[in-house]
């Protein structure tokens, strides 16, 4: 569990207040909230009910709703029962309707389409997808906020402390498309974030599965996996999986069809800041975690050979 001591406070303030008043990074900020309001005040959406977060089961499968459903002392353990964890830190759950998924994608052609015909400039969802788009950049921003705020950052809380899970508050929203003239795969990465999540929305297609190759700190970034770490997770359509952003992935080749996911990097400013301080072994990293039981094994080893 992270331990927010007086100090880190204050740094961290320090760093908010660095970052501010750093001239080329408010300039960045100010031209990206110009592009978004460009958009917003000139695209007409099709549904703008799916603008606002409507936690019915027009978006929702019941059994989603129902885990949420109270603030009571049974939530997590509703949540909990909703959750399989197929390999260690992935879990999945049945979330999205298939109505709210069509819309979803149909609001995406559409808003490309948009582009398309305005020749207005696209900002691709990150830097390894040529396909997609940013969905915060067309007005979904305040809908995927309260998504995590009254959703994801409960399942976080219990999955994912040890990465900040508890205090996430901000993300990046968007679609990755793959399938013919799109994306074919997404190679080996971590994400910018703290959690992933990360939900199929169709439409039909084969293969695009997920490949997971272990959790890593930057230092243990190119470390071989081992045997246990790898798993596979193959795509169901509305069914949401998530993962620390620190746990290596990438998405085979979508062998048919078209293949395009909604996809939420949740963020937290300030776990980013403990962990400029952090000297010892990280509590997630499979490999820091090797380590230290490796150097634990030493000390035990030389004092037996002391005590002898
Ligand atoms: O293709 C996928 O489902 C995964 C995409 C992904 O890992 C990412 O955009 O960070
Ligand atoms: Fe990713």
């Amino acid at each position: 569990m992270l331990n927010v001591s007086r100090e880190s406070k204050h740094r961290y303030m320090r760093e908010i207040l660095r970052r501010y008043s750093d001239e080329g990074e408010r300039n960045r900020i100010k031209k990206h909230n110009e592009y978004r309001q460009r958009i917003i005040s000139n695209y007409q959406p099709l549904y703008r009910d799916i603008y606002q977060m409507n936690a019915t089961t027009a978006f929702f499968v019941p059994s989603f709703i129902q885990a949420f459903a109270t603030s009571d002392s049974n939530r997590d353990e509703r949540i909990r029962n909703i959750m399989s964890e197929p390999a260690p830190g992935v879990y999945t759950f049945n979330m999205l309707q298939p109505g709210f998924c069509e819309m979803l994608l149909a609001e995406v052609a559409n808003f490309e389409k948009w582009i398309h015909e305005t020749r207005f400039r696209i900002m691709r969802p990150n830097t390894m997808n040529k396909f997609g788009a940013v969905l915060d950049d067309f007005g979904m921003e305040p809908m995927l906020e309260k998504l995590m705020e009254d959703f994801i950052r409960h399942i976080s809380r219990i999955f994912f402390a040890d990465v900040g899970g508890f205090v996430l508050d901000s993300h990046h929203g968007f679609v990755v498309e793959y399938g013919y003239n799109r994306d074919i795969e997404l190679g080996l990465h971590v994400d910018d974030s703290e959690v992933t999540l990360n939900v199929c929305l169709g439409k039909h297609f084969s293969g695009g599965e997920l490949f997971f190759k272990g959790v890593r700190c930057d230092k243990h970034m190119n470390t071989e996996a081992l045997p246990e770490e790898i798993f596979d997770y193959s795509h169901v359509r509305g069914h949401a999986i998530m993962h620390r952003g620190r746990h290596r992935h990438g998405a085979r080749a979508t062998t048919t069809g078209d293949r395009i996911n909604l996809l939420l990097w949740c963020r937290s400013s300030v776990f980013r800041e403990l962990r400029k301080h952090q000297k010892e072994f990280e509590s997630w990293c499979g490999e820091c975690q090797r380590e230290k039981r490796e150097r634990l094994n030493q000390v035990v080893a030389a004092k037996k050979g002391e005590f002898f």
